[in-house]
């Protein structure tokens, strides 16, 4: 295959909400940090005159003409509202070049790729090509943030590819406006992929670190934010966000005056929790959590967005007196626990063991780290192949 342009590699991290799920969707505040858990895209441009998506981790390999990838309507003049607010014959349209893709996971992905790349598309030489391959070591639909890490990977790719923005723009003195551009059309993406996200979770992927942030209003970084030891369960039980978010809104119209409290305390945990960061004391700050996450947890369970095996995990590990919340859309998904300084290596040891004999996966991941990058690839060895089969610390010495 002939080879020439840019080849760049990008990665965007995971998130994990520690207070605010759901809640924030209602523009009450949440508060979230990245993950050291990160999906990697690798962009090729060619001359086949050919788009290959590659999405290894929901089976997706599709190769179209770029000459047949046109639309009856411009998709740049519907730009303005939901990305899905599109007439049926477009929609139709989209349809007709998804291929095989049955599964709702697939059906989601390729589409998030064909709106932002419609939207973004410049004129291109005939001969122009390129192929996106990507790879995550973020569970899939598990409520940390995979939908909006791989958004925030595809936006930056079009981006980059179609000239919106510079590869280098993480280094650029002009690096804010640019993450602001990624971040919206990763959250374009997001509302292709589920409905009516808050766009907390593509904030978190765009620009890292740790936040606060209200819908509407943006985030602001958590001002003391000092990184913490958790531990995240994944229970692996499917579930699916647009569904869980759209049962928390139909409770909320149903009973208004019962759902809006629940809403109401959760802004204040998530108040709290930027209170307590400020706090001198890591010992009180510790104490502080703990006792929220018991708190928001049962609150979101009273939204119905628990499930039996969230309270499996709750129940093991506060056998061991961990304090432990969903976190994400719940329904299944992950679980995050709390684990305080003075509890032992060993302690941690058994509980994740405990865990992992009921059959759940158990992360220990470093929070708050960098946002959205993209390196370019100068060593030939780099090539997709390496992408797929590297393992995770070799990825994560590459796009940091
Ligand atoms: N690595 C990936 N490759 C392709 N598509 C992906 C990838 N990761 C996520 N997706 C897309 O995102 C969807 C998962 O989104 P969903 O919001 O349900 O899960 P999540 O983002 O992991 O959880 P949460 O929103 O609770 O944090 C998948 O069904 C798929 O369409
Ligand atoms: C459930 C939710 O609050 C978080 C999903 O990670 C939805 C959203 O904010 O878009």
């Amino acid at each position: 295959m002939a080879q020439s342009g840019k080849r760049v590699l990008i990665s965007a991290p995971g998130k994990v909400i520690l207070f605010g799920e759901h809640a924030v969707v209602h523009k009450k505040l949440a508060v979230a940090a990245s993950l050291g858990l990160r999906t990697y895209l690798h962009l090729e441009e060619n001359e086949t005159g050919q788009c290959r998506l590659h999405l290894p981790d929901v089976d997706i390999d599709l190769t179209w003409l770029l000459s047949d990838l046109s639309l009856s309507i411009d998709l740049k003049t519907l730009e303005t509202g939901h990305p899905m607010d599109i007439p049926e014959e477009i929609k139709q349209q989209l349809e007709n070049w998804m291929g095989v893709t049955t599964r709702e996971a697939q059906r989601q992905a390729v589409l998030a790729f064909l709106y932002l790349f419609f939207v973004l598309k410049t004129d291109k030489p005939t001969s122009f090509g390129f192929s996106i391959n990507t790879r995550s070591t973020l569970p899939v639909g598990a409520g940390l943030g995979s939908s909006a890490s791989f958004a925030t990977c595809i936006a930056t790719a079009l981006l980059v590819l179609f000239n919106h923005i510079p590869t280098g723009f993480a280094q650029s003195e002009k690096k804010d406006s640019y993450l602001d551009t990624i971040n919206r059309y990763a959250y374009k993406a997001e509302q292709v992929i589920h409905g009516n996200p808050s766009g907390l979770d593509n904030s978190v992927c765009v620009f890292g670190g740790a936040l606060s942030f209200r819908r509407g209003e943006g985030f602001v970084p958590l001002e003391g934010f000092q990184s913490l030891q958790l531990l995240l369960t994944n229970t692996k039980v499917p579930r699916s966000t647009s569904a869980l978010v759209a049962g928390v809104t139909a409770k909320k119209e149903k009973y208004p005056n019962v759902i809006d409290p629940i809403l109401d305390s959760i802004d204040k945990i998530s108040l709290r929790c930027c209170e307590a960061f400020k706090s001198d004391s890591k010992a009180d700050l510790a104490q502080e959590l703990e006792d929220l996450v018991d708190i928001n947890h049962c609150l979101l369970h009273a939204l119905g967005v628990s499930h039996s095996s969230l309270e499996k995990v709750r129940t093991i590990t506060g056998e061991y007196g961990v304090k432990t919340k969903l976190t994400g859309a719940g329904g299944g998904g992950c679980a995050l626990s709390i684990i305080r300084d003075d509890v032992n290596v060993e302690t941690t040891n058994s509980v994740a063991q405990k865990l992992a004999g009921e059959g759940f996966d158990c992360y220990r991941t470093s929070l708050g780290g960098t946002g959205v990058n993209a390196v370019i690839l100068i060593d030939d060895s780099l090539d997709q192949a390496w992408l797929i089969n590297a393992d995770r610390e070799t990825l994560e010495a590459h796009a940091i």
